[in-house]
């Protein structure tokens, strides 16, 4: 699977280098063949004309007559057999390609982003992101793609939205793709939108212009008797979005505290917390004092980052949701992440050791640092990191160290755009910042979940997001968590 990660869509840039590289090779070798072929061509074309001026002649001695048949039985055979030859390049390597799920997936990230950032089909098709001019015109052949990706993936409103664009980009000279089909695709994702008027429209529009359109012939009757259906019942009520209140506006970065609440959050060195802090000081910026969230800056060097990505990249996997017993792939997480111990290399077991120094907790009760990058669009719908077990059940039983009682997450790439950590619930939103870690309780201080921490991370817009995450367990904190957070130190 390519789409979920950034990092493994780069490996297809790769994938195609070595594909053009083969066809390459392919066109030489039958270039060379085809040489070879010409000026074989040439040399029988030779010998048969001597042949045909004198024919009798030619056939009679001995010495032409045994080239002739030697000519037809053994040269003409080589030719045979070496036309019959292949020249032996496949196209494809051992490689895996890309499955019809990554294209899939690709055009579902797009509309994520589209619907997150408010971006119209027409600008996106032209290459044209929030005043920015960052591709090529899209063809109507690759707009018509989108559209019926985003069908596949019952995307209808906004598969509706790129048929359009491909309708209105067609011309009688578009490449590989004929009207009508578009015709077709947009009545059927109007259809699915419940807008059986338009699409009957459509469908007899294609009709006329194709009597015996096999694809509109069996849609019309059927848009017809949905459109009475339509008219004595009306349709059923839309199965309602998940409504994350503020979530997309936090994505966008839009203002969503009063500036009396932010007034009281500081800047400040954070030299108490720990001995280690006493003589090295972080960075600390606060976001919230209820529930306690803060943003250590400069907590880890560039070269650690990078020493801490190369272990993870061959580690990647597409990223699951639900805790250890009941965990699946989910739409709602489109990101890989590996998870990496701190007997792996000393780097790890450094950024455990920073992550005590910076919280006062105990890393005996954290689980390994869990590296993770976002695909296309990527993203993580609002959740809680704790996790809620069923009566009488353990939280995180696998790890067996009770509830996650705090979050520590790093940043380990800045985003060009997009991909924001956000809080609905507290209308916080924190842009990732290389270097950076982020840091919350989960639970309150008496151990009961704390619902305001709930957090999502926006869909990436441009960029390849990389983050850390140590998530820390209840044992051996009871003596180590303040109960109340310093607000004056
Ligand atoms: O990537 C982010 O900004 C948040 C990730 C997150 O919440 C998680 O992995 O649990
Ligand atoms: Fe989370």
């Amino acid at each position: 699977e390519y789409f979920s990660s950034v990092e493994q869509m780069r490996q297809l840039l790769k994938l195609e280098q070595g594909l053009i590289d083969n066809l390459d090779r392919y066109i030489k070798l039958h270039e060379q063949k085809i040489e070879f072929l010409h000026r074989q061509r040439e040399w029988f074309g030779k010998e048969l004309k001597e042949g045909l001026k004198q024919d009798v002649e030619y056939t009679s001695n001995p010495m032409s007559a045994f080239l002739l048949v030697n000519r037809l039985v053994n040269d003409w055979e080589r030719i045979r057999v070496f036309m019959e030859l292949d020249v032996g390049v496949k196209l494809q390597n051992n490689t895996e390609m890309p499955t019809s799920e990554d294209v899939v997936g690709v055009a579902e990230g797009l509309a994520r982003l589209q619907d997150m950032y408010q971006l119209n089909t027409k600008d996106m098709a032209s290459g044209k992101l929030l005043g920015r001019k960052i591709g090529r015109q899209l063809k109507t052949a690759e707009c018509y793609e989108i559209g019926n990706k985003l069908t596949t993936a019952t995307n209808y409103r906004y598969a509706v939205s790129w048929l359009r664009e491909a309708l209105r980009l067609w011309t009688s000279e578009s490449p590989g793709i004929s009207k009508v089909e578009i015709m077709n695709s947009l009545s059927y994702a109007l259809s699915q939108q419940g807008e059986y008027e338009e699409a009957l429209e459509l469908t007899k529009k294609v009709l006329k212009m194709q009597p015996d359109n096999q694809r509109a012939l069996k849609s019309k009757e059927p848009l017809e008797k949905w459109i009475v259906y339509k008219q004595e019942y009306g349709l059923p009520p839309p199965v309602p979005d998940a409504d994350y209140k503020n979530y997309p506006s936090l994505c966008r970065g839009d203002y969503q505290r009063s500036n009396k609440e932010i007034a009281k959050l500081r800047c400040r060195y954070e030299h108490k917390r720990t001995m280690f802090l006493r003589i090295a000081p972080l960075k600390m910026e606060e976001l919230s004092h209820d529930p306690f969230i803060v943003v250590y800056h400069e907590v880890l060097h560039d070269k650690e980052i990078a020493m801490v990505l190369d272990i993870a990249k061959p580690l990647l996997q597409r990223s699951m949701v639900g805790d250890d017993v009941s965990k699946k792939i989910s739409k709602t997480r489109t990101s890989n992440n590996g998870w990496l111990d701190d007997v792996m290399h000393p780097i790890v077991r450094r950024i455990t050791r920073r992550t005590e120094d910076m919280t006062d907790l105990a890393m005996s009760a954290a689980e390994q640092l869990q590296v993770g990058n976002y695909g296309v669009g990527g993203h993580y719908l609002p959740h809680h990191d704790y996790a809620v077990p069923e009566e009488g059940k353990e939280a995180y039983p696998a790890v067996g160290k009770g509830n996650r009682i705090a979050t520590v997450m790093y940043y380990l790439s800045d985003v060009a755009i997009g991909g924001a950590t956000v809080f609905p619930e507290l209308g916080v939103s924190v842009f990732p910042r290389k270097g950076s870690a982020i840091f919350w309780y989960n639970l309150h201080a008496n151990g009961t979940i704390d619902s305001r921490t709930l957090h999502g991370a926006c869909p990436v817009f441009v960029g390849s997001k990389w983050v850390a995450n140590k998530w820390i367990h209840e044992y051996g904190q009871e003596f180590r968590r303040p109960c109340q957070v310093d607000q004056n130190a």
